[in-house]
């Protein structure tokens, strides 16, 4: 005899058919139960000598479990598989395959049942998942149009059709980009406009405000971690925006606000492509397109030593330095009346800009740029009593404090003093009332790294007293 061929005893093949995971469940041909192994007692709560002897009807009874199966294999002679539930709640996926004589008559049928309350558990738990991930992908695209949903692009001045000209190209390559230009130029606009005419435009724009951000926190936030990498990680472990940004692209603004080592930091993903998250071993590879911003003055600052050098010329393989408003100034018109159409449909009223009003617009510098001509007409809309917007009716230094007839104007030396007076006033008053720069932000519709600016500018000694 060889040595892998075993002749069982009865004893020994009860014991292995015990150890099985499945029930092992048989009837004779009276539908009498001639075996169960210890299965059973998992599955129904009973033992199996308590069901050994039984007819599956009267065991049908007690409730055991529902449907029966053997009955109908006995009737159809055919090997059959049904789901049945047991008294206990478990949910068993049964198959009874018949046994026939040399006559081809039925034997025994034997039923083998594998619990699978686990694994449909499981199912229904992937299908919640799956309902989620739906749901949250249908956020995730209307969020993301919205988002993107840029305004038309105002480009009126020979000098911006060039550069959005130029956008269109460098769009269509995959380089770092450098945007420059003072605050409220369109810089963030104009990231939005590159990202949504590249092939990336399906994937997501990420916005990574550098000013805002502590820069202990900075490679968690970009690199992201593994769970439990620090003390006070979360248990999951966090996605970098990098990966965040994965197929779409990552917009750092306020870029020259970046400490100093953390450019290190940037710059080795730069140049390499790849990064750790924090606490984990395998390499990650930056697959986000990288554009950049800031209205701060890089090169001083590379003189100053506070830029690195070779890190504004890896950002800077394509620059694009946006204009003020007051070098393009055949585009105020244009802007205002768009802003005007805009907070008239806001606002359901039908103002219009009356010439003196306009003139004053192209006198103006606005330091501000187009955010602050935006911010303009949208109070002048708002406050005016007259259906004509003229000579600035509405005096400026009076909008948010107190009504005209209590303080009488007092006439500045110059419409540029009176309104960087009144950004003075509005700062300190706002900051007063408020006591956060993200909430002075934003009521004052104002980015927070320019509202921070503003507070250090205007409240910073009233601050230190
Ligand atoms: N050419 C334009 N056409 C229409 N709207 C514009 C244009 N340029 C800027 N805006 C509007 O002006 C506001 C400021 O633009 P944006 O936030 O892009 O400026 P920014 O240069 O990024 O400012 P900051 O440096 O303060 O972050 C936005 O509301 C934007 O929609």
């Amino acid at each position: 005899m060889l040595k892998s061929q075993v002749n069982f005893d009865f004893d020994t093949l009860k014991k292995i058919l015990d150890c099985s995971f499945d029930e092992i469940y048989i009837v004779n041909a009276e539908g009498i139960v001639v075996y169960v192994n210890n299965a059973c007692e998992k599955h129904y709560g009973v033992k199996a000598s308590e069901i050994i002897g039984k007819s599956s009807e009267e065991l049908s009874k007690y409730g055991l479990w529902e449907p029966r199966l053997s009955p109908l294999v006995l009737k159809t002679k055919q090997r059959l598989t049904i789901e049945q539930t047991t008294r206990t709640g478990k949910k068993l996926l049964t198959t009874a395959t018949p046994i026939f004589d040399d006559e081809g008559n039925i034997e025994f049928v034997i039923e083998n049942s594998r619990d699978i309350t686990e694994t449909e558990g499981l199912k229904h738990e992937l299908e919640q998942s799956k309902k989620l991930l739906k749901r949250m992908k249908e956020e995730v695209k209307r969020l993301r149009k919205t988002e993107l949903d840029i305004p038309d692009f105002i480009c009126k001045s020979k000098k911006m059709e060039s550069i959005i000209f130029m956008a269109k190209r460098i769009a269509q390559v995959d380089s770092p980009v450098l945007i420059l230009g003072e605050s409220g130029t369109g810089k963030g606009m104009l990231a939005k406009f590159i990202h949504k005419n590249s092939n990336r435009k399906n994937g997501p724009f990420i916005t990574l405000n550098c000013a805002s951000i502590p820069p202990e926190l900075f490679e968690a936030e970009l690199f992201g971690y593994e769970k439990g990498a620090f003390t006070g990680a979360s248990e999951k472990g966090k996605m970098g925006l990098i990966d965040l940004a994965a197929e779409g692209t990552l917009f750092l603004d306020e870029i020259g606000d970046l400490p100093f080592n953390v450019q290190t930091k940037l710059l080795h993903i730069l140049q390499e492509g790849e990064y750790f998250k924090i606490g984990g071993r395998e390499v990650q590879k930056a697959r986000c397109r990288f554009i950049a911003a800031t209205n701060r003055n890089l090169r001083e600052m590379i003189k100053n030593k506070t830029f690195r050098e070779d890190l504004y010329y890896r950002l800077s393989t394509f620059e694009i330095e946006l204009p003020p408003l007051r070098e393009r100034k055949e585009e105020i018109i244009p802007l205002a009346q768009y802003f005007l159409e805009k907070y008239n449909k806001k606002y359901h009223t039908s103002r219009t800009l009356g010439k003196e009003c306009l003139n004053q617009f192209l006198a103006y510098s606005w330091p501000g740029n187009v955010r602050e001509l935006e911010n303009v007409i949208e109070r002048l809309v708002v406050i005016s009593t007259k259906n004509t917007i003229n000579n600035f009716d509405i005096p400026f230094n009076t909008i948010g404090t107190s009504p005209p007839d209590e303080k009488p104007l007092q006439l500045p030396n110059s419409l540029e003093q009176a309104l960087a007076d009144f950004e003075k006033e509005l700062i300190t008053r706002a900051y007063q009332q408020f006591k956060s720069s993200y909430k002075v932000a934003k009521a004052l519709k104002i980015s927070q790294s320019k509202a921070n600016r503003l507070i250090r500018k205007y409240c910073s000694k009233s601050l230190n007293k």
